[in-house]
């Protein structure tokens, strides 16, 4: 019987791709959701991925997204909730949108999702199955200028916790915390310098340490309800 697939949301680039590509060389069959169709698309296509384009920012779009994971797949092995916009607080004119917007895709998404799919996580042939939630180390400090999406993040790390309890022990529920893995193609050198020099590790690692912590929580069989940071040390510094 072949296996369950993994569910990335958001996984068209940059960290989640990276992980969605790993996953099929260790074997996985993947689904990834994808907002604005592109030509990179067709890579991941050619791997076997399978793709599905979904707007989370509004609850028809996250509804209309499991019903389309739900007529893909009777079971999955984990789901990945990797989408994100990272946008800053905005003008008097556009915060209460933009905090709406960020809620939506940080909270409300994953939220309704894990409720919704939570009897395929469970009819997996596995043995194991896992929620996997993207946050940022930003939820220990704020942000000045992300002050909403660093308030999303907080309440997706605190959904970690009720669902952990609500679904164990069939189904293990965890937090990847990141600071700075990768910079954004308009990041000068300047804001690139002083984002390695915020970590103790002084470093921009790339996916690669991503994919570390997201194998590790695949792989074990006793760690729920918990936040892995991968942050290079940032609390230190
Ligand atoms: N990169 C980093 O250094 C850090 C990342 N993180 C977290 O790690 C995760 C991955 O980061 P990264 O790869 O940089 O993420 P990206 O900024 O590249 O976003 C990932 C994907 O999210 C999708 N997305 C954005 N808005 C929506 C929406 N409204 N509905 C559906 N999908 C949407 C985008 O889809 P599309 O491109 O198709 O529009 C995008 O491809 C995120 O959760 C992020 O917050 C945390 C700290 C640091
Ligand atoms: N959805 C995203 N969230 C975050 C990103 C990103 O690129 N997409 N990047 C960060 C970095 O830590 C920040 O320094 C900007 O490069 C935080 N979250």
């Amino acid at each position: 019987m072949s296996q369950s697939p993994i569910l990335i949301t958001g996984g068209a680039q940059r960290l989640g791709r990276y992980c969605a590509e790993r996953l099929v060389d260790d074997g996985h069959p993947v689904i990834i959701s994808y907002r604005r169709e592109r030509e990179e698309l067709d890579a991941l296509r050619a791997l076997g991925i399978r793709t599905v384009q979904a707007d989370f920012s509004s609850e028809a779009g996250i509804q209309a997204f499991i019903a389309t994971i739900r007529e893909m797949t009777p079971t999955l092995r984990a789901i990945v909730h990797n989408a994100s916009d990272w946008a800053a607080d905005g003008g008097a004119e556009e915060r209460g949108e933009m905090f709406e917007h960020l809620f939506r895709v940080h909270m409300q998404a994953p939220y309704l999702i894990n409720l919704a799919l939570r009897d395929l996580l469970e009819a997996g042939i596995e043995t194991q199955a896992d929620i996997i939630h993207m946050s940022d180390f930003v939820v220990q400090k704020g942000s000045r200028k992300h002050a909403a999406y660093a308030a999303s993040k907080a309440g997706l790390e605190n959904l970690t916790l009720s669902f952990a309890a609500l679904f164990a022990p069939r189904i293990q529920v965890n937090t990847i915390a990141p600071a700075l893995i990768m910079l954004r193609p308009d990041d000068d050198d300047d804001y690139a310098e002083r984002a390695r020099a915020k970590s103790a590790m002084q470093s921009v690692p790339g996916p690669g340490v991503i994919w570390q912590a997201l194998r590790y929580l695949l792989d074990s069989p006793y760690v729920t309800g918990t936040t892995l940071p991968v942050d290079g040390g940032r609390h230190l510094t």
